[in-house]
């Protein structure tokens, strides 16, 4: 049986006139069809990965004091590490423990008329007992940025627009987040949700896994393995490219098994995504892609907006209550302001 979700080698891209046209026509159907895609060719090296995956799984060993030290209620920015159940996926309680990491930037001074998504920007909680996990995903956030930006310029000449198309909504200030997660094994957890169904926020997800399996993607109504395939990055569509493309690329639902018993499944989920202060531009298609662009998927229970920042406080908020209410309680109907 042919594997469903292809592989795509992003050094075509950079190999020549004919090689580039195969390349995009390659992308624009695996983004059309499944919204999931393994990507190689990516130029991020096998020492690369792994040392990324050694700091990861080198914090999660750290005593659960030192990782609490550090816990996300404590920052306004949701930087931090959540355990095991900490965070909700569509009310239901996520199996897995993570450390989000964001841009480093200084925080913005709030006032009367300032945006309530300025708060989202600030600085990461680092561990202080493993000195060596700033820059080693420092250096990850950069690799992945360049690998993003490129993919970027891929699917906007894929979709017939400039080259640049994309520039103003991540130039200068590109808003990507990224996490290390871990995912106990079934001996260890409440149930199978790692992570519940849903969709990815932002332009574009940039995924390493480790070679334990359990991501899934939804195809059509059935849960399809994206299982490990070791040098590569699985390569998602948000729902930012979603909304700019007016649906002809697809924010594909997925979610992730709790691994059996006795194993533990790491992974680096990457999402590049734009400018808090960035509108979503509705890129105007040749009228042969518009004709086959679906609209954006809504859904009635999660609205989205076309402003990021706002889109991007919406999705943490509900992501992560206890950070909503620590910090965020001017913004909560009364209902969410206890517990
Ligand atoms: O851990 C994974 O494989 C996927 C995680 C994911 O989908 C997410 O964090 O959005
Ligand atoms: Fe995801």
């Amino acid at each position: 049986m042919p594997r469903i979700v292809p592989v795509l080698d992003l050094s075509r891209f950079e190999q020549g006139a004919s090689e580039r046209r195969t390349f995009l026509a390659d992308l624009r159907s695996a983004s059309r069809d499944i919204g999931f895609f393994y990507l190689a060719g990516h130029g991020i090296s096998w020492a690369e990965i792994s040392e990324v995956l050694t700091a990861s799984r080198r914090f999660f060993a750290l005593a659960e004091a030192n990782k609490l030290a550090i816990e996300m209620v404590k920052s306004p920015q949701f930087r931090g590490y959540t355990r095991a159940g900490g965070e909700l996926t569509k009310g239901k309680a996520d199996w897995r423990e993570q450390l989000d990491i964001g841009v480093e930037r200084q925080p913005i001074a709030q006032g009367p008329g300032i945006p309530a998504w300025t708060r989202l920007q600030g600085p990461n909680q680092w561990p202080a007992a493993l000195p060596e996990l700033k820059p080693a995903l420092l250096a990850w956030q950069a690799k992945a940025t360049a690998v993003a930006i490129r993919l970027l310029k891929a699917f906007a000449l894929s979709l017939d627009q400039a080259e640049d198309a994309f520039d103003p909504i991540y130039r200068e200030q590109p808003n990507h987040r990224m996490k290390i997660v871990r995912y106990p094994g079934r001996e260890a957890t409440g149930d199978d949700q790692g992570v519940g169904a849903h969709k990815d926020g932002g332009f574009l997800t940039l995924l390493l896994q480790d070679d334990n399996k359990g991501l899934q993607v939804d195809y059509d109504g059935s849960w399809v393995d994206v299982d490990p395939i070791p040098g590569t990055l699985v390569v998602n569509i948000g729902e930012l490219l979603e909304l700019a493309s007016n649906g002809y690329l697809r924010a594909t639902v997925h979610r992730v098994v709790t691994p059996a018993a006795g194993i533990e499944r790491i992974s680096v989920p990457f999402f590049f995504s734009a400018r808090l202060d960035a509108t979503i531009p509705l890129l105007s298609l040749s009228e042969d892609l518009a004709a086959q662009a679906r609209g954006p998927a809504s859904d009635p229970d999660n609205p989205l907006f076309r402003d990021v920042g706002t889109n991007v406080l919406k999705s943490r908020l509900r992501s992560h209550p206890d950070v909503a209410r620590r910090h965020y309680v001017d913004l909560l109907e009364p209902e969410s302001r206890a517990g």
